[in-house]
């Protein structure tokens, strides 16, 4: 039987940090990824500090097996020189059948556990796994002597893990968000895309024939297609599940680099839907989420207006044409709290937003 309401917020360990009852929704529109053995790429996180919300050290997937442990020692060097400030500080940890995966997440916790706000946990397949990582960061947080609980987050990249995302986002007060796996989860499902993330071109609807006069279906005219996502099941899946526990969805990598139009509509894809970040692979990313999962200056001050013009969010009124009641201002309380949140730890988009106009208001 899984824990009881009782003992559902207790410590796992003696000496361990209580478990936090809310995760807070802190700004997370970019986790930005880097390999911390590549010095190229470590050289670059400190400057980085202050411009992406989420820094992750990478040691999954993209780190060759030869370099596991220098990655995770850079990992540990980078964490234990560089101040953070208000940019998050996240690793992806090899998955939980590796042989490296116990010794990533011993080393981490007990040399830079004060520094680390998430661990990113791979190919998770149900409750168990995290009920694993549970009562082991448990214990190590007791060891290191931690005062705040590290978070984890899952990945969602085997069918059995989507079967099973309602009680992997349940299985801990831990838990912090999921993000979408493509790569593995599309090898895992059999899917027929070698893509990682995005659409295809293969997936789409095309109308209707046009007809004759005789009504005779036109089968050899040209027909307008449009291109599906192949990605949306999951995606509003994600949603559900994590709005559901109070934890937060992430679109996540989407690999082709160069086609930075593509990134940005799949991203905004996941943004409408409800997720609040994706994953950056390269810097050109970072810029591309932080644009789309900040709202829009028109939406905060159409949505201040719905807000203002409703008093006390009830009854329903006429703005520009368009009815708003009870449930458009909840809507309109979601844009207006994300906004106020970006602006805490963004000055541009600050200013952007205190720029808007009574009148527009
Ligand atoms: C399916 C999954 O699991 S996705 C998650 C795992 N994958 C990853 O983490 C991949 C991370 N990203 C990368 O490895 C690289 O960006 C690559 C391989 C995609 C492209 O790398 P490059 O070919 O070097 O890209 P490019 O030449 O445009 O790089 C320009 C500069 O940015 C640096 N750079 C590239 N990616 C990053 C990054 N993620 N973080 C910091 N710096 C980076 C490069 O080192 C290079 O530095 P330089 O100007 O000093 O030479
Ligand atoms: C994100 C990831 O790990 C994957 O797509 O497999
Ligand atoms: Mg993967």
């Amino acid at each position: 039987m899984s824990r009881t309401a009782k003992d559902f917020f207790a410590p796992l360990a003696v000496g361990a940090p209580t478990p936090l009852r809310d995760i807070p929704a802190r700004p997370s529109r970019a986790i930005h990824f880097f390999d911390p053995g590549n010095e190229k790429m470590a050289a670059k996180v400190p400057d980085m500090v202050g411009s992406v919300d989420v820094l992750l050290g990478n040691l999954e997937d993209a780190v060759k097996a030869e370099n596991k442990e220098k990655s995770r020692q850079g990992l540990v060097a980078i964490g234990k020189a560089t101040d953070f400030g208000k940019t998050q500080f996240w690793t992806r940890v090899n998955s939980l059948d590796s042989p490296w995966g116990l010794d990533d997440l011993v080393t981490l916790v007990t040399e830079i556990g004060d520094k680390l706000d998430v661990i990113m946990v791979p190919k998770v397949q149900g409750a168990e796994d995290i009920h694993y990582v549970d009562r082991l960061l448990a214990q190590l947080e007791a060891k290191a002597g931690l005062d705040r609980p590290i978070l984890v987050h899952a990945i969602l990249e085997t069918a059995r893990g989507v079967a099973n995302i309602e009680e992997i986002c349940a299985a801990s007060p831990r838990m912090q968000g999921l993000s979408l796996g493509p790569a593995d989860l599309a090898a895992d499902r059999r899917m027929k895309t070698t893509r990682v993330g995005g659409g295809h071109p293969g997936y789409l609807v095309r109308e209707d024939p046009t007809r004759d006069d005789l009504g005779v279906p036109q089968y050899d005219a040209p027909r307008t297609s449009y291109q599906q996502d192949l990605w949306h099941y999951t995606i509003a899946r994600m949603v559900d599940a994590c709005a559901m526990h109070g934890i937060y969805p992430y679109y996540g990598p989407f690999g082709d680099i160069r086609d930075t139009v593509a990134c940005e509509d799949q991203f905004r894809n996941a943004f409408l839907l409800g997720c609040v970040g994706a994953w950056s692979l390269h810097p050109a990313q970072i810029t591309i989420a932080n644009k789309v999962f900040s709202p829009s200056v028109e939406d905060v001050a159409h949505a201040r207006r719905v807000i203002a013009a409703m008093g006390d969010g009830t009854g329903a009124v006429m703005i520009d044409g368009k009815m708003e009641d009870d449930a458009s201002v909840k809507q309109c309380q979601v844009m207006v709290a994300l906004a106020e949140e970006l602006a805490a730890i963004d000055p541009a988009l600050k200013e952007q937003y205190d720029a808007i106009e009574v009148a527009d208001v």
